[in-house]
């Protein structure tokens, strides 16, 4: 039978100097501990960007001014198959709150913390090819890659 797709709006906070926000998934979900762009799925009825502005809300205590929908990306894991909805956001108001115990780190490239989740790398070689700059998945801890 054919999975249904989970819908995911993920959000690429990015500073005026391109540093680029990761956080670490809480305990208790698949992938515990790694680290992913902010966001989360999609609830009934709600679009990409008011998606991620609740989960940005829930999670970090920010209030995001717009998302700019940018790429759109898949990723089969064992668990789910999901659809991840990429969105640039340059603006948001609110000090940043780890509100589920995460960690977080501003990243510029290549990002340094690990593990990565292996459905950001898409998007990560994405980032990379607009800045121009190289991408070794290898490099990036990409398995089979
Ligand atoms: N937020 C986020 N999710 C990602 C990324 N990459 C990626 O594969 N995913 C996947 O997208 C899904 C997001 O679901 P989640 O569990 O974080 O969402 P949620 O906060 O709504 O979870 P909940 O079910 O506990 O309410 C997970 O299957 C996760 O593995 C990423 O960079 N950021």
């Amino acid at each position: 039978m054919k999975r249904r797709h989970t819908e995911v709006a993920a959000g690429i906070l990015l500073r005026a100097d391109g540093q680029m926000l990761l956080t670490s998934r809480p305990e208790g979900k698949p992938y515990a501990l790694y680290w992913e762009f902010p966001g989360g799925k999609l609830e009934a009825g709600e679009s990409v960007e008011q998606a991620l502005r609740r989960e940005l809300q829930e999670e970090l205590g920010i209030t995001i001014a717009a998302a700019h929908p940018w790429q759109v990306t898949e990723h089969d894991y064992p668990h789910a198959l999901v659809r991840l909805h990429w969105c640039k956001v340059f603006d948001w108001q609110g000090e940043l709150q780890m509100r589920e115990g995460q960690r977080m780190a501003w990243q510029s490239w290549p990002p340094t913390v690990r593990p990565l989740l292996p459905g950001a790398f898409p998007v990560l070689q994405m980032l990379a090819q607009e800045r121009g700059l190289p991408f070794d998945a290898r490099a990036l801890g990409a398995e089979g890659s």
